[in-house]
């Protein structure tokens, strides 16, 4: 599942990620909430993975981004 904030309207991410490999998997875009203040340009990508029970789950959160989730990211 990806989000792109209203600004970002060139291509759809799902397209991109499916030309680059992932094509067994469902894909979805949809568009931010255009909230005051909020980062621009900026793609949020959702994924849903079955791990075994001795791995975590990485959140990445790159450039500015990292400000959104500081009790998350690593
Ligand atoms: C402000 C953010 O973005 C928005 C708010 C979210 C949230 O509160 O969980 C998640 C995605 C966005 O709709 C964020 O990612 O922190």
């Amino acid at each position: 599942m990806f989000t792109v904030t209203p600004d970002l309207n060139a291509a759809f991410p799902a397209k991109a990620a499916r030309e680059l490999g992932w094509t067994n998997v469902p894909l979805m875009c949809a568009q931010e909430i255009d909230v005051p203040g909020a980062i621009p340009f900026c793609i949020r990508v959702m994924l849903l993975v079955n791990l075994a029970q001795d791995q975590q789950a990485n959140h990445i959160y790159l450039g500015k981004t990292t400000v959104l989730r500081e009790d998350i990211k690593d």
